[in-house]
């Protein structure tokens, strides 16, 4: 199992071309929040938009756009019950996030089936509430062809039916391998772990001031980023999990719990650090 470390960051992160515009730099499209969970949607955005993705699009429920408007003026907004303009921002966007904050509901399983349905190369992250019911649904994921998975051990128990003491490296890599070969599984947790293809990487960063809701909702959005700019690849993937906890232990070493929104105003300025460590 290769540990991910540091050196990851400046492989990855490119200086900016200084002939390029926010088309070159990912367009996302964010599938998320509900009534009751609206937090999900913004955390997910806000960590997207610092990233650098040059087009963020928020598909959530109408009565959240003013605070999303508000908190994230550079971000835009669509009502994913309208399905035609669901559809054409499917289209539209190369990079699409789902579930954050969600809830288990027909509506999730709509959306999902309508981007199964509606999807071509465009890479697809599922994430909570979109896991919760691609398994009660028990909904095929071999057609995506660029799929990212992100479950807490929680999500990853009832995805593939093995018990938090039974997730070993061996049989991770035999469900996902069953489930969703070729697809990119995080499965999260102290020292999170991933699994593409045979390869298993292993974050050896991270802390339990990240046990706090929107964390996860964070990093959907730093990996949409990530891929939306470095292309998808294991590489930048593992990239996109050792930023978000290598922020989150710096905070660590004066908060006593790292607040998902205070790790995200960070990003910029710790991206740039390893830019230009690469002269
Ligand atoms: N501010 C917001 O709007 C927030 C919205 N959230 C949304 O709330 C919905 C439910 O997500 P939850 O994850 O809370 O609930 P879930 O019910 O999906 O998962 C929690 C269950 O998994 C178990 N579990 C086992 N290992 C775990 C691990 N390593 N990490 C977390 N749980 C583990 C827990 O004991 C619990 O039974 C999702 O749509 C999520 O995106 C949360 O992200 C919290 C913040
Ligand atoms: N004790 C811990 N040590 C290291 N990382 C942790 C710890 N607790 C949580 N995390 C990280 O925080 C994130 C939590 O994700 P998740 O449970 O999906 O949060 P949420 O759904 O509330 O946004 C994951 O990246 C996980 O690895
Ligand atoms: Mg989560």
């Amino acid at each position: 199992m290769q540990k991910i470390d540091k050196s990851i960051l400046s492989e990855v992160i490119h200086k900016r071309p200084d002939i390029s515009y926010k088309g070159n730099y990912g367009r996302i499209l964010i599938i998320a929040g509900s009534t009751h969970f609206g937090g999900a949607a913004l955390m997910s955005a806000r960590a997207a938009v610092n990233t650098g993705a040059g087009l963020v699009t928020v598909a959530t429920v109408s009565e959240k756009f003013t605070a999303i408007n508000v908190d994230i003026p550079e971000a835009m907004t669509i009502d994913y019950r309208q399905e035609n303009d669901l559809r054409d921002a499917i289209s539209k966007n190369n990079v699409i996030v789902i579930g954050p904050g969600l809830g288990s509901s027909e509506t999730t399983f709509h959306l999902i089936k309508t981007i199964i349905k509606n999807i071509d190369e465009q890479i697809i992250i599922m994430d909570a509430s979109a896991l919760t019911v691609v398994s009660e649904k028990n909904i095929n994921l071999k057609t995506i062809k660029n799929l990212i998975l992100t479950p807490h051990q929680g999500e990853w128990q009832r995805l593939s039916g093995l018990k938090i003491p039974d997730q070993t490296t061996k049989n991770n890599l035999e469900k996902i391998n069953s489930l969703a070969p070729n697809s990119l599984l995080i499965v999260k947790k102290h020292l999170s772990e991933i699994y593409y293809q045979e390869k298993i990487y292993q974050l050896i960063s991270g802390n339990p001031g990240m046990a706090t809701g929107g964390m996860g909702d964070t990093l959907t959005g730093i990996i949409a980023g990530f891929v939306g700019q470095f292309g998808y690849s294991l590489k930048s993937v593992s990239a996109a999990l050792y930023l978000h906890s290598h922020i989150a232990d710096k905070i660590y070493q004066k908060d006593y719990v790292v607040l998902p929104t205070k790790l995200a105003s960070k990003i910029p300025e710790t991206m740039q650090e390893f830019a230009c460590s690469q002269n």
